[in-house]
C-alpha cells in the first residue's frame, strides 16, 4: 500500500473507523484508484451509503486516516476539495422537496466553480428530465434524472453515485450507462457507484469492492474476477479421495451435492481442474460465477473467520 496522499488514488482509507451506536464501519484499508470505475457492492446495512457520507466529511472518522482526491478527512481541511465531487445519494433529501430541479441547479451552480449550464441543460435534455417541476412532484425515478443531471453538471473529479438506477425506467437506465460511460472517457475522472445490479457493475466497473457488515471482503479487478472465479462440478471415481478436495488450490467453497458429487468454488480454477484430475475426480463441468456467488462465497468465507 502506498502513502496517503498518492496521486494514483482517488481514495486512500488506512486503518478506518466509523463508530455509530449499533454499527461500526471498518476497520478499512483500501486504494482506490483515480480514472477508473469502482463498484461497492455488499448486502443491505454492509456499510456502503455510511463509507459514502464518510468520503464527504458529512460523518467523522473515529479512527484511522483517510483522504479523498488528495486531501486528508480530518479537521485541518476546509472542505474546499468537495467542490470537485459530484454526488447523488441513495434518498433525496425533504428540505429540497419545495424546490424546482432548476432552482436546485441554481444554488448548486454557486457552489461549484465549474459548473456547466450547457452541460446541466444537456443532461437533463438526454435524461427526458423536467426542470421546471417542484422535485416533491416528481416520480421517484424522474426526481433521480434530475438528481444525476445536477450531480455531473459540474464535470466533477470524483463522481459519487448511491445506487444511481434505483426507480430508473430500462431507457433510462441505458442513458445514465451511456452518459457515464461519456463521463469516463476523458481518462481523468472517477466513479465510485454503490450497485446491487449485477449488470450495471459488470457494464461499468473497473474494480469491485466487496463489502460486508462494515468489513472490506477485497478490491478486485473485475474481469480478472469473472475469469478467475469459477465453479468445478467434479465426480468421485474411486471409494476414497474427497478430503483431498480440502486442499484444491484456489479453494473458496466446497460442498457435497450428491453421492460423489461435489461442487467447488476456486479462484484458480486450471490449477483445481488439474489437482482434482490427479486426485481421480473426474471433472463434469466448469462454469464462470455469477457476482451475487462470488459475493456469497466470500460472505461464507468471512462468516467462518469471525
Ligand atoms: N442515520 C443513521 N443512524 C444510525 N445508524 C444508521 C444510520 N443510517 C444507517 N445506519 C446503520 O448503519 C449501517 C449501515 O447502513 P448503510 O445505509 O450504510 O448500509 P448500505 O450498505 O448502504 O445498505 P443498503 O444496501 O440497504 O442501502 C446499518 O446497520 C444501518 O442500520
Amino acid at each position: 500500500m502506498t502513502g496517503l496522499d498518492d496521486a494514483a488514488n482517488a481514495v486512500t482509507l488506512r486503518g478506518v473507523r466509523l463508530q455509530r451506536d449499533r454499527f461500526q464501519l471498518g476497520p478499512l484499508d483500501c486504494d482506490i484508484p483515480r480514472g477508473m470505475v469502482t463498484a461497492i457492492v455488499g448486502p443491505n446495512g454492509s456499510g456502503k451509503s455510511t463509507l459514502f457520507r464518510m468520503l464527504l466529511g458529512l460523518e467523522p472518522v473515529t479512527r484511522g486516516e483517510a483522504a479523498v482526491l488528495g486531501t486528508r478527512l480530518d479537521l485541518k481541511n476546509d472542505g474546499s476539495f468537495k467542490a470537485r465531487i459530484g454526488f447523488l445519494s441513495e434518498n433525496p433529501h425533504a428540505y429540497e422537496n419545495s424546490f424546482t430541479a432548476d432552482e436546485k441547479a441554481r444554488f448548486a451552480s454557486k457552489w461549484y466553480p465549474s459548473w456547466d449550464w450547457e452541460r446541466y441543460r444537456k443532461l437533463l435534455r438526454h435524461f427526458d428530465g423536467d426542470g421546471n417541476v417542484k422535485l416533491s412532484k416528481l416520480s421517484k425515478g424522474m426526481r433521480r434524472k434530475v438528481e444525476l443531471s445536477i450531480a455531473m453538471a459540474h464535470d466533477p473529479e470524483l463522481l459519487l453515485l448511491d445506487e444511481p438506477s434505483s426507480g430508473l425506467d430500462p431507457f433510462a437506465w441505458k442513458v445514465m450507462l451511456e452518459e457515464l460511460q461519456r463521463y469516463m472517457e476523458a481518462g481523468d475522472k472517477t466513479l465510485i457507484l454503490a450497485s446491487h445490479v449485477t449488470e450495471e457493475v459488470r457494464r461499468l466497473a473497473d474494480y469491485i469492492l466487496f463489502i460486508y457488515r462494515g468489513r472490506i471482503l477485497g478490491l478486485y479487478e473485475k474481469d480478472r474476477l469473472f475469469d478467475d472465479w469459477r465453479v468445478l462440478a467434479v465426480q468421485q471415481q474411486g471409494s476414497d479421495g474427497s478430503g483431498k478436495l480440502q486442499q484444491t488450490p484456489g479453494l473458496q467453497g466446497l460442498s457435497e451435492t450428491g453421492p460423489g458429487l461435489f461442487r467447488l468454488e476456486v479462484n484458480e480454477p486450471e490449477r483445481a481442474e488439474t489437482y482434482c484430475r490427479s486426485c481421480g475426480f473426474q471433472v463434469l463441468g466448469v462454469q464462470r460465477m455469477e457476482l451475487e456467488d462470488i459475493l456469497g462465497c466470500l460472505i461464507r468465507k468471512e462468516e467462518a473467520r469471525r
